[in-house]
Order: structure tokens, then C-alpha cells, then sequence
């Protein structure tokens, strides 16, 4: 793919993947732009731009072959594959995150959860053992890690990721309120920026 695709873009085509699935189950054979776009809530035309940066899927009147788009949305973000992940924090949401089957179903693994707590070590959560901080060097070394999710307290957080970087992550899913400094992909996961918006919305809905 040689047009760079803009990172709004890229975060649309999971939403679309997922319509698209959802579409796929109920056996709905065709979509149009419309339908995907009454799902997601979006304006049509965008759903028709952003697809475009694909080249051509849909055909005129019919709309789009359902499970042909899904299966080259699967190829572009890469859902085929699986991807490891880490967890560094078991705390609130470190834990919720492993015990979340939803991710898996995804193709997101998590393989390891890691904690500077000894007092959490060793205890269990599903099938994971929760590891001390200082075995991550030796976890990288045994297996494949591309994704690392930062679920530690603001302060440590910086710190965790300088040595996530240096084992070779890939990725991060950062929950921790500070803007990190790294070179890494990062998606921050604001929980309250959420909440400020809706009630943005509300307050707008009431006037
Ligand atoms: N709980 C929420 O609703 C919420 C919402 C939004 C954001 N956050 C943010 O997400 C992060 C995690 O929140 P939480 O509620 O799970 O916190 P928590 O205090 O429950 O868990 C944090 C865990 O990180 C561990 N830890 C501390 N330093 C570490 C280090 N250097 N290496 C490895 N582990 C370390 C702690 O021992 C603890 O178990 C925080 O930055 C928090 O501000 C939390």
C-alpha cells in the first residue's frame, strides 16, 4: 500500500470490521455505504472515502459483497494475525483487562501480566500468574511481544515504558493520564475525556 493512510482512517476500519462482522452473522450477503454508516453513526460519503483508500470494493446499486470487504479489511489492519500482549500494572485495570475474553476473540493475547507488587505475584488471575517486573527481561527473551498495555500509576509509567522500549515492544496501550515520551505507536485509553464528552453532549442535547 503506498498512499499513507491517515490515522482517523485506520481507527474507522476496525469500527468497520466489526460492523461488518456483526453484518456477516445476521447473513446479510450485500451492504451499502448507507448501512454501515447508519451503524456506526458516520456520514455515508465518509464510509465511501475512507474504504476508497482501498481501492475499489463496491460495485454501483449492489453496494459491497459483505464478506469479501470484511475478509480484505482483515488483510489491511491485520485482525488475522495474532497479536501478544502484555500487561504491566495488576491493579483496577490490569486485572479487568486479562479477565476481558472479548480481546482474545479479537486476536489480541494476553500472554503475561507483570506487577512490582511481590504481594501480587504469584496469585492467578484466569489462567495468568502474575509475574514480578523484574522476570519481563527474561519473558522477552522466551516470547514474541509486540503489544504492551501501561496500566501502572502515572508516576511509574515513564519509566516502564523506556525498558518496554528497549525489549523491542511494538506497540502501547497507554491508561495512564500522562502524554508519554516515546517513539512507539501509542493509543491513549482516556476514560475521563470519555465522560467530559458525553456530558458535553447531554448539556448540548438539553438546550
Ligand atoms: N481505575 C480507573 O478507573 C482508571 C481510569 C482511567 C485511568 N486510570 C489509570 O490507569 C492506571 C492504572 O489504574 P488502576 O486503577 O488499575 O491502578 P491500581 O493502583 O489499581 O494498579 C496499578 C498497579 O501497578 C503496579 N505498579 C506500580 N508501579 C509499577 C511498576 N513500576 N511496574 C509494574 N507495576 C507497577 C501497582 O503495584 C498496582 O498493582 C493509572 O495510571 C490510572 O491513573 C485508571
Amino acid at each position: 500500500m503506498e498512499k499513507k493512510i491517515p490515522k482517523p482512517v485506520v481507527k474507522r476500519l476496525g469500527l468497520y470490521y466489526r460492523c461488518l462482522n456483526r453484518l456477516y452473522e445476521e447473513g446479510i450477503e450485500f451492504v451499502a455505504s448507507k448501512d454501515i454508516a447508519e451503524r456506526l453513526g458516520i456520514k455515508s460519503s465518509q464510509v465511501r472515502k475512507d474504504l476508497s483508500y482501498f481501492g475499489e470494493f463496491g460495485k454501483r446499486g449492489v453496494g459491497y459483497n459483505t464478506y469479501e470487504l470484511m475478509n480484505s479489511l482483515e488483510k489491511i489492519i491485520g485482525v488475522n494475525k495474532i497479536w501478544n500482549v502484555v500487561v504491566i500494572g495488576a491493579g483496577n485495570i490490569g486485572s479487568a483487562l486479562v479477565s476481558y475474553e472479548g480481546l482474545k476473540k479479537e486476536k489480541f493475547n494476553i500472554i503475561g501480566i507483570f506487577d512490582a507488587d511481590r504481594s501480587k505475584v504469584g496469585k492467578k488471575i484466569g489462567k495468568l500468574q502474575i509475574k514480578h517486573i523484574s522476570e519481563i527481561e527474561e519473558f522477552f527473551k522466551k516470547n514474541i511481544v509486540e503489544i504492551a498495555v501501561i496500566a501502572v500509576p502515572e508516576n511509574a509509567a515513564q519509566l516502564v515504558v523506556e525498558k518496554l522500549e528497549e525489549l523491542g515492544v511494538k506497540g502501547l496501550i497507554n491508561f495512564a493520564p500522562i502524554k508519554l515520551r516515546t517513539k512507539l505507536p501509542v493509543e491513549d485509553v482516556d476514560i475521563t475525556l470519555s465522560f467530559k464528552a458525553l456530558s458535553f453532549k447531554i448539556e448540548r442535547s438539553l438546550k
